[in-house]
Order: C-alpha cells, then sequence, then structure tokens
C-alpha cells in the first residue's frame, strides 16, 4: 500500500464520520454530539455521517465509503471493536491509495487511544484529525489461524488463556450492560480476573523461535501486541510502539497458584515484563500453537474456545490524527 497523493489532502478534505452509538454503554452517542457541536463551530469543513445498526455494520459502512469513493477520511465514533472493523473493512477493498482513518475513541477500554495517543475527549480528538497535515503509517498486526483456516487483523493485541477468559467471562455477563452504563466497566473486568484467575487451568504452547522450538506446559497467559496496552490501560508490552513493525508475544506460567499471583500483580501494574516470570518473544513474524481449546480475543472480540495454530505477521495503514506527542 503507497500513501500517494495522500499529502494533498490536507485542505478541502470531506470527513465521513462512523458512529458506534452503542459504544462504551452509550458513550460514543455523546461523544457524536459534542464533535457536531465542535464542527457546526468549523464553517467550511465538509462532512456526512452514518449510524450503524447492528454488530458487523460498521464493516459495511467502511466498504460503502469506499465504493462511493466520496470522502477523503474515514472518522470512527467508537470503540476499539468498532474501529477494528472499520479497518477490517478497508484492508478487505483493497485499495491501491487508502482511505485514511481518523478516530474518536468512546468505548470502555480506549487502548488503542492509549497506543497512538489519542486524546479521550472527543473535541481533542476531531483537533488532532482536522489540524493534521500527512498520512502516519501505523503497525497492524495480521494473523492466519491454520487450525481454522481464517485469517483477520489486530489493532491492539490477540490475546489467548487469561485476558481471553476474562473478556468472554465480561462479555457474556449481565451486569455489563448496568456497569457500563454508570461508567464503572473496569470494576466488571476486575471483578471477572479474580475469577477467572482461580478458574483458568495452564495450557500448552509451543513458540516457533526462528526455527528453534519453545515449550511452555503450563502457560496461563499468552498475548501478542502491537502496543504496550490492554484491558484498559494496563501496561503489558512496555517498549512496544505501534508505528513500528513490530509484534511482541509475552508467554506467563502457572507453576505455584502464588508466584502466579505474584506474576499477575505484576501485569496489574505494568511491570509484568520486567518480572521473570515473563518470557518475551520478538519479531515481525511469530508462529505459535495453543493445545487444549482455550479462549481466545482479538481487540476484545471473541473468536470462540478452541485450539490455535497461529502465523503472525504485520502490514499497515494510515491514520489522518496527529499523535499527542
Ligand atoms: N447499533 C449497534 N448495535 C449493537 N452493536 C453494534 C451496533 N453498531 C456496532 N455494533 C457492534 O458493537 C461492537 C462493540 O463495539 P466497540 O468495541 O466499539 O464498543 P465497546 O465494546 O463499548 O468498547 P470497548 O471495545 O472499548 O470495550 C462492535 O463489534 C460493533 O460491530
Amino acid at each position: 500500500m503507497e500513501s500517494v497523493n495522500l499529502k494533498k489532502r490536507s485542505k478541502f478534505m470531506k470527513y465521513h464520520f462512523i458512529i458506534n452509538p452503542c459504544a462504551g454503554g452509550g458513550k460514543a452517542w455523546t461523544a457524536w454530539h459534542q464533535v457536531q457541536t465542535a464542527l457546526a463551530a468549523k464553517p467550511g469543513i465538509q462532512f456526512d455521517h452514518a449510524t450503524s445498526q447492528y454488530a458487523g455494520h460498521p464493516r459495511e459502512l467502511a466498504i460503502q465509503a469506499v465504493q462511493r469513493g466520496d470522502c477523503d477520511c474515514l472518522v470512527v465514533v467508537g470503540g476499539d471493536g468498532t474501529l477494528h472493523e472499520v479497518i477490517t473493512g478497508l484492508i478487505a477493498t483493497q485499495q491501491e491509495e487508502p482511505l485514511p482513518v481518523g478516530y474518536i475513541p468512546a468505548g470502555t477500554g480506549n487502548d488503542f487511544a492509549r497506543g497512538y495517543r489519542i486524546a479521550t475527549e472527543p473535541r481533542q480528538a476531531l483537533d488532532q484529525i482536522l489540524t493534521n497535515q500527512h498520512p502516519h503509517w501505523i503497525n497492524i498486526g495480521h494473523y492466519h489461524d491454520f487450525s481454522r483456516e481464517c485469517e483477520g487483523i489486530f489493532l491492539n493485541n490477540f490475546g489467548i488463556g487469561f485476558d481471553a477468559a476474562i473478556v468472554h467471562a465480561t462479555n457474556h455477563s449481565r451486569a455489563k450492560a448496568f456497569l457500563n452504563r454508570h461508567h464503572l466497566g473496569t470494576f466488571a473486568y476486575i471483578y471477572k480476573a479474580v475469577r477467572v484467575f482461580f478458574a483458568q487451568p495452564a495450557f500448552r504452547v509451543v513458540v516457533d523461535n526462528d526455527g528453534h522450538q519453545r515449550t511452555f506446559n503450563h502457560a496461563f497467559l499468552l498475548v501478542a501486541s502491537n502496543h504496550p496496552y490492554i484491558g484498559g490501560g494496563v501496561r503489558i508490552a512496555a517498549d512496544q510502539r505501534i508505528d513500528r513493525r513490530e509484534l511482541e508475544l509475552v508467554v506467563v506460567e502457572k507453576r505455584h497458584w502464588l508466584t502466579l499471583l505474584w506474576a499477575m500483580l505484576m501485569f496489574a501494574s505494568g511491570h509484568l515484563v520486567d518480572s521473570r516470570f515473563a518470557h518475551l518473544f520478538r519479531g515481525t513474524q511469530l508462529r505459535y500453537a495453543v493445545t487444549p481449546a482455550q479462549y481466545g480475543q482479538i481487540d476484545g472480540d471473541e473468536p470462540g474456545k478452541h485450539p490455535f495454530d497461529l502465523a503472525l505477521d504485520c502490514c499497515s495503514y494510515p491514520l489522518w490524527q496527529t499523535p499527542l506527542w
């Protein structure tokens, strides 16, 4: 994918907003109203919008925007799941000159905004888009799962085991909608994390590290990251950068519940990578397999519970948004 002609777009751009009104328990809808007010105060900015009506619709709206060809930048108002869907749709269209994306974060976790340094205040995030002058190419994780013969991307992370079981438990919790509505989504994660900690069994991971196999028979947490943050701001890959063509894989083992508890406390405090409990692998390509069946999470979405046989590599996509620093 080339960045040809993207520079000339900085003036007279037309923005197409895609809003997921349900993201963040309705936070995105409030954010969109703030964005609309801010746009109304800036005459001359051309924009239109579409509201997603169901899960999967953001992807379809992104593809339709490319097919119409009547905008210069797609702006997502929603959570990381909505952004993931939109970029998946855009990559699927295989545009010669990719339509750049801006993001107004309004989900529960907003890890992508932390990783790319986007303000969580909608008007400030909008300014980062409107004042931007050139495309910023970000790294994106691409996976092929040979166990199910499917592929896809991740902007944040692809987790298997502990974090994915928390995502599963939280997503299927009856309290989630209530807690989100009252901006208490983080408590739902913590509550489920404690329960999963005791319930989650160890599993087997075989990592192919440049032709040398490393086997972990008691893996508990396995996360491939594209930037440092997971689970609403926990630092799991401290040195990872979203503008660097690289992925980081961390494996944590369950040897004894006390050492695991210590590792999980290091994880929660953002110091896991400094601990002796974490095994790190870095590269533009990663290859590993997991047995038996485990929960997975891809940017917070659930591919289901099954064995994984994964090959990861990197691709890139342009954002039209200046990072905060
Ligand atoms: N109108 C809609 N009704 C229900 N779901 C929708 C609608 N529009 C989009 N979705 C789906 O909602 C899902 C979750 O969105 P998203 O991840 O952005 O919000 P969130 O879960 O609140 O935020 P976070 O991922 O930060 O926790 C996406 O898969 C998206 O397809």
